[in-house]
């Protein structure tokens, strides 16, 4: 497991902006970004994409969600995904997660195809959907049921000592704020060692101070556990806070527009930092583009009765 802080900054060898559908967004300051050989040499691919396309199918016709999407993320990586509303981001989760099939296109996660869930992959969803019936450690150790259970008991302990929960193990979900809930779900989705952590905008219900102090435990979480994490957000100070790796998504059906490793060194990773502002700046402004392309590209669709809503 490489170290994070080597992630940040790196162009991968031959790395282009690696978008799918070919527009760039080019600034000197942030290299674009793709896994390969950083400074410690190559790494593993934790997730490949290959032509990936998704459409919806129902009453009211087609819906052209996503793709088609090309991507490789590096065992390690924290990628962080943006874009407007309705781009397809939660689509694409689903898609890696193996919660629904690909339309077409391939998906690959440390070397199998993805063609159903795994515990290889663990899910965080926007709510914690935790088991209400069951206490915070009785979540944290259901997907351990397989296991001998001293070693069920002790894996739990663990997960919960690094979410900081053990002193609420015998809790019940409904008795927790928002945030425990959350690191709850997040214990739950690591227990079974995952390769892969998928979270779906995991802080989108927190209030801000929350928000933020979720952000600071996800990333130590994954300083400590070293899982190659997909990160899907809202918010693009979230996504550039966080990522090793910032990737934003045009409109619907959302493609790759943007791929950027963080230049801002993660260790110590001040909001004030120029280069985080610059970062931040710049993906906004691609969003927002992203954004009104696609509210325009909707009104002609629907102007020439064409597919797609
Ligand atoms: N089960 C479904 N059936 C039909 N259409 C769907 C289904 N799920 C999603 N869609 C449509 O697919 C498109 C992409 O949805 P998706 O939830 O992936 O976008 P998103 O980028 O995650 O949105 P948001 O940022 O608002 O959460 C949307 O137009 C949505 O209405």
């Amino acid at each position: 497991m490489p170290s994070p802080e080597t992630d940040t900054g790196t162009t991968a060898p031959g790395a282009g902006p690696a978008t799918s559908n070919g527009a760039a967004h080019e600034t000197v300051a942030f290299p674009a970004a793709g896994p390969g050989a950083g400074p410690e040499g190559p790494r593993d691919t934790a997730l490949a994409l290959a032509g990936v396309s998704h459409s919806y199918r129902g009453r009211a016709g087609t819906v052209d969600a996503l793709g088609p999407i090309d991507l490789e993320i590096a065992a390690g990586e924290f990628v962080t995904i943006v874009g407007p509303s309705g781009c397809g981001k939660s689509t694409l989760l689903r898609l890696v997660a193996g919660f629904t099939a690909p339309s077409a296109g391939t998906i690959t996660a440390s070397g199998a195809a993805v063609s159903g869930p795994a515990p290889t992959r663990g899910f965080v969803f926007q709510q914690h959907r935790l088991f209400p019936w069951l206490s915070v450690a009785g979540n944290v150790g259901f997907g351990l049921r397989g296991l001998p259970r001293a070693a069920r008991r002790e894996r739990v302990a663990e997960l919960l000592e690094l979410t900081g929960l053990a002193d609420v193990a015998k809790a019940r979900p409904y008795e927790l704020s928002g945030g425990m809930q959350q690191r709850a779900a997040i214990a739950r989705a690591l227990a079974p060692d995952p390769a892969l952590l998928l979270m779906d905008e995991p802080f989108a219900a927190l209030d801000a101070f929350t928000r933020e102090r979720m952000q600071e435990e996800v990333r130590e979480l994954w300083r400590r556990a070293g899982t190659t994490v997909v990160f899907i957000t809202h918010s693009v100070d979230e996504a550039v806070y966080l990522g090793t790796r910032v990737l934003a998504l045009s409109g619907r059906p959302g493609r790759v527009v943007s791929d950027r490793a963080s230049a801002v060194p993660y260790g110590e990773r001040p909001r004030t930092d120029p280069l985080f502002a610059g970062l931040r700046e710049e993906l906004t402004e691609v969003v927002k583009q992203a954004a009104s392309l696609s509210v325009a590209q909707r009104r002609s669709a629907a102007l020439s009765g064409g597919r797609g809503r």
